[in-house]
């Protein structure tokens, strides 16, 4: 076993920890108030290979494992995690199922670009009535000689209005439920094709969430990505990776809401010495930091896992569960530290706070990560 992070991963980690600090850090309590996607700062991700870091070079990735991929996220979500989702759907859940399902032409067409990070992905698979049931959806896809037609509605879609391509779950067959699934690639110029609503949300506000409706879009058979039928499944491994994302997501809010907490305590005095001095917060500190490093362990276990080719579902549910858990009670914490501060928007604790809560929903909440983790245990 080995703990040790090699020379590349700790380049990377250091090269996401400057990007965050010079790009990301400046403007971000303006767009979380504004709810304003940070459009220059996700292109210039691009630029620097965040967006399609687990990508193999002859697609333009950066050919990186899931390690260097998590140590990334963790340092950008410390900072600011709207940017953070943005840049975990394009890698996990565009450009990953592009390069392990999708035929050549997809891959030359669709993979390259979002790897290079000229365009951005989203992934369509939530609707207003189906979200944890995920086979209960009703976007349909009916086959006509060399195309489908796609009617129906998709909910909270993150990069919704800013993607270009959209990886689609639609009915193909309803009474096969989940085995009536398929996967298609929508290209946002396609007619009939129309971004919706943009939520208003309590947390990462700056990211860029849409409903969309597909009114008999026409789709070209070649856009189906596998078999028919195969989008279920497609879909559920995509987030067994996803949630790897998630999971470091969560660890880079608890871990930025715990370094603030940490120098705040440092420098507040209260009854004559920093607070720090005090043993209720002494304590607190001790708690959020053996609880985010236990949270690392897992995310990294399920990374070490994917990157050896293992089965790893079990693990990212088990990562996603803990560390999204670690984030929610971190932040809360790091606003009590930071007393009636915390409570403002100048110190980020509170923000932090209410970014937090979205990892314990998207990609599986956490009831449906137990699900996940107790079949596996009763299996
Ligand atoms: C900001 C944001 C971004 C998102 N981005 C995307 C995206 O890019 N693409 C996408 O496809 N989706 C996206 N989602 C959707 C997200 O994945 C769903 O919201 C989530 O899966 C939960 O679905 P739901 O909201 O319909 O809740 P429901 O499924 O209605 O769940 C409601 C409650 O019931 C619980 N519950 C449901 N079933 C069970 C059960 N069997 N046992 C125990 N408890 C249960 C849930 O855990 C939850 O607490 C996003 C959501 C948000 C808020």
């Amino acid at each position: 076993m080995e703990f040790t992070l090699t020379e590349e991963h700790l380049a990377v980690q250091a090269a996401a920890k400057d990007f965050a600090i010079t790009e990301l850090l400046p403007g971000v309590i303006d767009r979380d108030t504004n709810a304003m996607f940070p459009h220059a700062q996700v292109k210039k991700m691009g630029e620097l290979g965040f967006l399609g870091m687990m990508v193999s070079p002859e697609y333009n990735g950066g050919g990186m494992d899931t390690l260097s991929y998590v140590l990334a996220l963790e340092e950008i979500s410390k900072i600011d995690a709207s940017a953070a989702v943005a840049m975990s759907v394009n890698n996990s859940l565009v450009c990953w199922g592009l390069e392990e399902y999708g035929t050549e032409t997809q891959k030359e067409k669709y993979l390259k670009p979002l790897a290079a990070g000229e365009i951005l992905g989203a992934f369509c698979l939530s609707e207003p009535e189906a979200g944890s049931d995920a086979t209960s959806q009703k976007t349909s896809a009916e086959k006509e000689e060399d195309h489908y037609i796609l009617n129906g509605t998709k909910n909270w879609i993150t990069n919704g209005s800013t993607a270009s391509v959209y990886l689609v779950m639609a009915q193909t067959d309803p009474a096969l439920r989940h085995k009536g699934i398929s996967t298609f690639i929508v290209e946002k110029d396609m007619e009939g094709f129309q971004v919706g609503r943009k939520e208003d949300k309590l947390g990462i506000r700056g990211s860029d969430t849409h409903s969309l409706m597909f009114n008999d879009v026409k789709v070209p058979k070649e856009n189906r990505i596998g078999d028919d039928g195969f989008g279920f499944t497609y879909a559920m491994h995509s987030l067994d990776g996803g949630r790897i994302g998630i999971a470091a997501q969560a660890l880079g809010i608890a871990g930025g809401a715990y370094e603030l907490a940490l120098a705040y305590s440092k420098e507040r005095k209260a009854f004559g010495k920093a607070i720090s001095q005090h043993q209720a917060i002494q304590f607190k500190l001790a708690d959020m930091a053996t609880e985010i490093e236990a949270a690392r362990l897992l995310v990294w276990k399920a990374a070490w896992l994917k990157d050896r080719g293992e089965s790893y579902a079990h693990a990212s549910a088990m990562a996603k569960l803990y560390a999204s858990k670690v984030a929610m009670e971190t932040t809360i914490e790091a606003v009590q530290i930071h007393g009636g501060y915390g409570f403002v928007k100048e110190y980020h604790v509170e923000r932090l706070m209410r970014d937090a809560k979205i990892t314990q929903i998207y990609e599986g909440t956490s009831e449906i990560q137990k699900i996940v983790i107790s079949r596996n245990l009763l299996r």
